[in-house]
């Protein structure tokens, strides 16, 4: 998968279909645009995805926005599935307010060479977002593309959103989230080294630190699911800061991972752990005994 990162001056080699979004979560409504532009490489033509770097909500909140789905995620998840090409089309004041005409004839039709362009209903382009599905549309015929928007996916008569399944982990609730989705929430991470206290208190842990802008579910203990080179595990997940042993102001949130049944050294490597159930809020406990007690009955627990 080629990636267009940093600049607005590209030019695609072939024919495309594209996919317009944010892509936040990877939600049932994501993968249903995405299908499209797959089902299109049958038709020869190369499927691009295009998205924005920053999310718009982070360029103009100003604020460090928490996403589902970092930068690094979707690299991943579109190379997974079949994406030739990613644009993270760069978004500065300057480069989002292109105007909407602009933005069709200029990014879509010439640099992408566009044949097919899916988007969602909600889809918003250009100066203060007022491009939509309506004049993308209206363009078609000029610019030589067929628009394909997809309708909102509803689970229990409501839309799926990013916005829903945010606050579903921000609550905890990870079957929720997984309804939404289509499959549990995710963090993928390269494993890093810890304090090398796990093996000592009998329980090794694989540990993951996500970028400060993942969100994260509640700190507390999670049955989870591990997918490495190796294969898929069963482990046991703590999220947060593990007050017991990280002392100092902001101690860094980890994401870090009994594994079941298993011994393998997989320092550095690339690895997925979704979070399925929450089992209880991380503790602070008086001393290390103490936690290793704790994390024995947690262990025993989620075993079963
Ligand atoms: C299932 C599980 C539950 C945990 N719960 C807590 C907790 O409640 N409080 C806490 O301070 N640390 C908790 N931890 C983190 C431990 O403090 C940590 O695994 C241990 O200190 C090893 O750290 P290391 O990876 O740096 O070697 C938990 C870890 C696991 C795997
Ligand atoms: N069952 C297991 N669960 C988690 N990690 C394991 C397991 N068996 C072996 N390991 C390895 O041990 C490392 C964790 O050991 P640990 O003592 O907790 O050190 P650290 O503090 O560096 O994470 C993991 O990164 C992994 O490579």
């Amino acid at each position: 998968m080629q990636i267009i990162s940093g600049t607005t001056d590209f030019l695609l080699q072939g024919a495309s279909a594209v996919a317009i979004g944010k892509f936040d979560g990877m939600h049932r409504g994501h993968k249903a645009l995405l299908s499209e532009i797959l089902e299109a490489k049958k038709r020869g033509l190369q499927a691009v995805v295009f998205t924005f770097d920053p999310p718009p909500a982070v360029l103009f909140s100003g604020k460090a926005v928490k996403g589902l789905t970092t930068r690094e995620e979707k690299r991943r998840l579109f190379r997974q599935i079949g994406i030739d090409v990613l644009i993270e089309f760069p978004l500065t004041f300057q480069t989002a307010a292109i105007s909407p005409e602009d933005f069709l004839r200029v990014i879509v039709q010439e640099q992408i060479r566009a044949k097919l362009v899916a988007a969602g209903t909600d889809l918003s382009f250009g100066d203060r977002g007022l491009g939509d599905c309506k004049l993308l549309k209206a363009r078609a015929e000029a610019y030589g593309y067929e628009v394909k928007i997809i309708d909102k996916v509803l689970e229990d008569g409501e839309e799926i959103s990013s916005t829903r399944v945010r606050q579903a982990v921000e609550a905890g609730k990870m079957q929720e989230a997984a309804r939404l989705l289509g499959a549990p929430y995710a963090v993928m991470g390269t494993v890093v080294h810890g304090r090398q206290l796990g093996r000592t208190l009998g329980f090794p842990t694989v540990n993951l630190m996500p970028p400060a802008d993942k969100l994260l579910p509640p700190n507390g203990v999670y049955r989870s699911e591990v997918e490495c080179s190796s294969g898929v595990f069963k482990g046991l997940t703590n999220v947060g800061v593990k007050p017991t042993v990280e002392h100092g102001d902001h101690p860094p949130m980890s994401v870090e991972t009994y594994i079941y049944d298993f011994s393998e050294d997989i320092y550095d490597s690339f690895i997925t752990v979704r979070l399925l159930t929450f089992e209880r809020p991380e503790q602070k406990f008086a001393d290390v005994e103490e936690l290793k007690e704790q994390l024995q009955r947690d262990i025993a627990a989620g075993a079963r």
